[in-house]
């Protein structure tokens, strides 16, 4: 089943998910995309390491998927096609694991160890075994027998993958063993030819099995929420599989039970801990009216709640498919790497053949020299693979985003986590980033002769078309004082200034200072009541008249000057605070959190502006905000983070980096986080070429060792590896 790709806006371009067995290295990735990309019709290729796909956008003109299958097909690969359900997520694979070879590879290493045996047994001795390159070791048919059956277990794996990259022109890794495999086994070198392959196919299962982990820690995110949930019937209560549980269901949850589905309470109160998807140390207070969310855990109280959506809809299963998405996009590290890889190969295999000619030519052609420098030849080869270098900085940069996953941090691919860790400015949104967003009313003053009453009628009627945070504290207010909002028709809202609707045929207006001097009313004593005060000022009014003044208030995060303080901390050397809120409110905020700079009463088109300037002087800036009039800001910021993006849709869709929770002490740790990462990565790359560094020095000095070389090649690669898994742990705090 092919679907059409319905934002391509020629329609004869179709896309097909391509599972490859062989896909679990960037090597795979090279051959495919050498063997694919340029052929006419193919118009773009991405792929996915992680789960061995390609993504395929093809011309159906000159493509199906059986022509494209073939085409895999003849680069030695097998492909088949994916078929995904609108909810399944990779999450829910099962991890795929090549058990054939692990098999194998067993077998191959118990040819190995009887035939070591043997030999040494054979011999008196073990010493025997690493005297090389002249090939008359006292070595018995049985044992070279053993030796080879091993070999050939381990080379049916890497052998035709060999052939293949011949046949492309193009050195791959598998052929780099190959041939030292071959040229072992021409010296007489059998436990060393042996030893390689063994270690080389230990190396890629390992490989393949931490890629497998790394993967299978956002698994451990989707099992979060339960396969069952008590459903009310009318027949009583019964256990009902989640993906049976219909929008609208009553389900029912015992203290300490993990909530099975998104909804809304109705019956009962219960503290929740939301940790598993926020990361919030702190359990939230639920109530009926208030949203919760599967995956999350109940605390001491029984509760009931509604259902809304399915099984396929939750928040948490959504998180798991952007994280998903987020393995895909490539970080720019790992893309230096592929870059690296595709000249190294090569390069050393040629450093390889000079080594094998140049000194026997310097020093004289002898038998002993030509098969002591061929022999250095293959230790070269053997160290050229380029395993650990490739291999190491995607599962990185997964356990990263997996681990700030974990901790209510959603990244948004690897790119934003690196440019995170190198911000120089962060911009700060004030409502519902540095306060906590739900201001209140704290006065209400009329004008003229209209009553308070119908000022707040007027005032929550047209706010019920808002989701601003004011609407929200003016609907609150209105509905404690048992005011009835009035209908309102053609509201508009206006980005930054406020609000405007009809009812009964007359017009009213509501927002801030600016939108009253705007419509010709005079603000002047307004102005003045809440000059040197923390407390904004929203006005109602027709015309050019003002009926009234709402005054509101909004609390500070208590964490705020801390995060702040935490920033400054880290390096990033300009803080600023940009708002749309009134002077006299920003400018005291901006004291008590203690930024670099403020600016206040900004429109939605002047904040984009204000992050425009600061990434001329700063280069890379992060924006934070609530979604709210600065969207546009976030979009033109390197990175956007939304706050508090756990009850916004599109925020946790748009940003680059969602904070599922409302902590801004979150920002500082991410940017820690992905410091960590981008060292970790660094620390790997040292480590993996230092490692061939040294081979090759002792390489080209004559003094080297098969095994030894391909030994610490595998050690380097796991131990990079585990080196990267290391980041899976990481917790805030
Ligand atoms: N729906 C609305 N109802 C009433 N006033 C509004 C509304 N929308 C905007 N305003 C007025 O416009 C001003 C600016 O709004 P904007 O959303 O840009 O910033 P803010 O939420 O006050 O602060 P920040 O930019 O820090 O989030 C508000 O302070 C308020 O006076
Ligand atoms: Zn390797």
């Amino acid at each position: 089943m092919t679907h059409q790709a319905q934002d391509d806006s020629s329609a004869r371009f179709s896309s097909v998910i391509l599972q490859v067995a062989e896909l679990d290295c960037a090597e795979e990735v090279r051959i495919l995309k050498d063997g694919l990309a340029e052929k006419p019709g193919i118009e773009k290729l991405d792929f996915d390491v992680m789960r061995g796909r390609m993504d395929v956008q093809y011309d159906a003109e000159h493509w199906n998927v059986k022509r494209l299958l073939e085409a895999v097909r003849s680069l030695g690969m097998t492909a088949q096609e994916v078929i995904e359900t609108p909810q399944a997520t990779a999450a829910e694979e099962p991890v795929r694991h090549n058990y054939k070879r692990e098999r194998a590879l067993v077998r191959s290493g118990a040819f190995l160890l009887v035939a070591v045996v043997i030999q040494a047994w054979e011999s008196g001795g073990l010493a025997a075994l690493f005297g090389h390159g002249d090939g008359v070791h006292s070595i018995s048919v049985l044992s070279i027998l053993l030796y080879l059956i091993s070999i050939s277990l381990g080379l049916r794996w890497i052998a035709p993958k060999a052939l293949k990259s011949v046949l492309r022109f193009s050195a791959d890794m598998n052929l780099l063993m190959t041939v030292a495999v071959i040229g072992a086994i021409v010296l007489g070198d059998f436990f060393e030819a042996a030893m390689v392959t063994f270690l080389f196919t230990l190396s890629e299962v390992l490989e393949q099995r931490s890629v497998a982990k790394a993967r299978r820690s956002i698994q451990s995110l989707m099992s979060l929420a339960p396969d069952v949930a008590r459903v009310k019937t009318e027949e009583g209560i019964e256990e009902v599989a989640t993906d049976e549980i219909e929008n609208g269901n009553i389900c029912l949850v015992r203290p300490g039970e993990r909530i099975p589905l998104d909804g809304t309470v109705v019956q009962g109160v219960s503290a929740i801990d939301q940790a598993p998807i926020t990361g919030e140390s702190v359990p939230v207070e639920k109530e009926p009216g208030d949203p919760v969310y599967a995956g999350t855990i109940n605390g001491s109280g029984s509760i009931e709640f509604r259902v809304e959506g399915t099984s396929g809809s939750t928040l948490l299963n959504r998180i798991v498919r952007l994280i998903d998405q987020a393995y895909q996009r490539r970080a720019p590290s790992e893309q230096w790497v592929d870059q690296f890889a595709r000249w190294y190969t090569p390069t050393m295999m040629l450093l390889a053949v000079a080594v094998m000619v140049i000194p026997p030519t310097i020093i004289g052609w002898s038998v002993e020299s030509a098969t002591t420098w061929f022999y250095n030849g293959l230790v070269l080869l053997v160290i050229a693979c380029p395993c650990a270098l490739v291999i190491s900085t995607p599962v990185s940069i997964v356990s990263a985003l997996t681990a700030a996953a974990r901790n209510g941090v959603l990244v948004k691919g690897g790119l934003s986590l690196e440019t995170i860790a190198k911000v120089k400015a962060v911009v700060l949104d004030k409502t519902g980033t540095l306060t906590t967003g739900m201001p209140s009313v704290i006065s209400v003053q009329c004008l003229g002769d209209i009553t308070e009453e119908r000022a707040l009628a007027l005032a929550a009627g047209v706010q019920n078309h808002s989701t601003h945070p004011i609407a929200k504290a003016i609907l609150n207010y209105v509905e404690q004082h048992q005011g009835i909002p009035a209908e309102f028709a053609q509201v508009e809202e206006i980005p930054g200034r406020g609000i405007s609707g009809q009812t009964d045929g007359q017009t009213f207006w509501l927002g801030s200072t600016r939108l009253a001097t705007e419509q010709g009313a005079d603000v002047a004593g307004i102005e003045a009541a809440v000059a040197n005060t923390g407390v904004n000022a929203v006005v109602l009014g027709q015309g050019n008249q003002i009926l009234a003044t709402l005054h509101l208030q909004d609390q500070l995060r208590e964490t705020a000057a801390h995060a702040v303080a935490s920033l400054h901390r880290l390096g990033v050397a300009q803080v600023e605070l940009i708002s749309g809120d009134r002077t006299n409110v920003v400018q005291q905020v901006a004291e008590e959190v203690g930024v670099d700079a403020w600016k206040a009463e900004q429109l939605p088109e002047d904040k984009i502006e204000a992050v425009t300037r600061l990434r001329h002087d700063h280069k890379l800036v992060a924006m934070v905000g609530d979604g709210i009039n600065d969207g546009p800001a976030l979009a033109a910021a390197d990175v956007g983070i939304a706050m508090g993006a756990m009850g916004s849709d599109t925020a946790i869709e748009t940003a680059d980096v969602a904070l599922m929770s409302d902590e801004i002490e979150k920002l500082p740790w991410l940017i820690a986080h992905g410091r960590k990462t981008l060292r970790l990565i660094r620390q790997n790359i040292f480590a993996a070429l230092a490692i061939k560094v040294i081979f090759i020095v002792l390489t080209m000095v004559g003094f080297s060792n098969l095994w030894l070389a391909i030994l610490a090649d595998t050690g380097v690669s796991l131990a990079v590896i585990a080196n990267s898994l290391r980041l899976l742990r990481t917790k805030t705090s």
